[in-house]
């Protein structure tokens, strides 16, 4: 759900990568026809069938990294079998196709395609009547090497890039961006399986005080806390995300029939360890709504918000369920 970010960027390179692909190896069908090298032929146009179908399931069924993965190893082989079967004149795409692998899968599994690619070669091929293999090994080296070190580098900027669009700073929760393509992603799968989903509104109680009593750099510690408490309560799938201010919202994707304790329990164990530096509870009251059928995600926030009026209307520290 989160890495959608991550899954455009593969896709548009994915298609870039195809493009280039097609357009580079198609000249090749013809020049290896002409010249009467029909298995060279057959093997430049199988690589652009093959590139074309997958890239085309990739963009609709939206598997974007099994499939980059699949198109690697695809590459790799085929480059392996032409060079093994036209010899020297297909030598240099060895160079292209390992560089693109590192583009299609993360580093370390690209240095993997690329070395069975190359000892493949090294075992099988005939070009080495022609050239070093020394010089073969020591480029494909140094080539893996700096592609490998410029991929691991990119990645870590594009985890960095994702958190930064995720998270919200203060707390570390999810923020809001999160919440939002998290909610259709959890409509969307609530609709096709049935299965109940929960979202909850929390809201500390009574937060303006701390802020005038203590600052606003203790109330900001009192929000972290909050989060660190309220997410170490919660399951491995339910995602906390701040919706703004001192509220919060719950996302649980699958839940068992026992919500009324679950949530009664994270209230419990919140009002118990986030205190005040008089060391006096902070307590959190909660708004819970059901997914329902045609729930949309004004609808399900509306809800629990309707909900959490009502927790506050009756005194706060309590859960309130949306009757629907
Ligand atoms: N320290 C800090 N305070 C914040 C932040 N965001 C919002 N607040 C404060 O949260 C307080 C919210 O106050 P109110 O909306 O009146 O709510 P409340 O005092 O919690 O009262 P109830 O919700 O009715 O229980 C305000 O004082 C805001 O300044 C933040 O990032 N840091």
């Amino acid at each position: 759900m989160i890495n959608q970010l991550q899954e455009k960027y593969q896709l548009s390179l994915l298609l870039l990568l195809s493009v280039v692909a097609v357009l580079g190896i198609s000249p090749f069908v013809v020049i290896r026809y002409l010249a009467g090298n029909f298995t060279a032929a057959i093997i430049d146009i199988t690589l652009i069938l093959g590139i074309i179908t997958l890239v085309g399931y990739a963009y609709y069924a939206k598997k974007i990294r099994r499939v980059s993965a699949v198109i690697a190893i695809f590459i790799n082989a085929g480059v392996v079998t032409i060079v093994i079967a036209n010899g020297i004149d297909s030598f240099l795409w060895i160079y292209p196709v390992f560089a693109s692998t590192f583009v299609l899968v993360k580093p370390i599994e690209a240095l993997g395609i690329n070395a069975v690619a190359g000892v493949t070669i090294v075992k099988f091929s005939n070009i080495f009547t022609t050239i070093s293999e020394d010089s073969f090994i020591v480029t494909n080296l140094m080539l893996s090497l700096c592609v490998f070190v410029y991929a691991s580098h990119s990645a870590k900027q594009f985890r960095l890039l994702e958190d930064l669009n995720t998270t919200d700073p203060l707390t570390g929760a999810f923020n809001r961006r999160a919440m939002s393509s998290d909610m259709q992603a959890a409509l969307i799968n609530a609709e096709h399986d049935g299965i109940k989903q929960w979202l909850a509104i929390l809201d500390l109680d009574y937060f303006k005080r701390v802020n005038d009593k203590f600052g606003h750099a203790v109330g900001d510690q009192i929000l972290k806390d909050f989060v660190a408490i309220t997410t170490s309560h919660i399951g491995k799938y339910d995602r906390l995300y701040r919706f703004g201010g001192e509220e919060f919202v719950l996302l649980i994707p699958e839940s068992s029939n026992q919500q009324q304790m679950f949530f009664d329990s994270l209230r419990t164990a919140i009002k118990k360890e986030l205190k005040n530096p008089d060391g006096e509870a902070i307590t959190v009251s909660f708004g819970v709504a059901d997914w329902v059928p045609n729930t949309t995600a004004d609808t399900w926030l509306q809800r629990a918000d309707e909900a959490l009026y009502l927790a506050k209307d009756r005194g706060r520290d309590c859960v309130v369920f949306s009757d629907s």
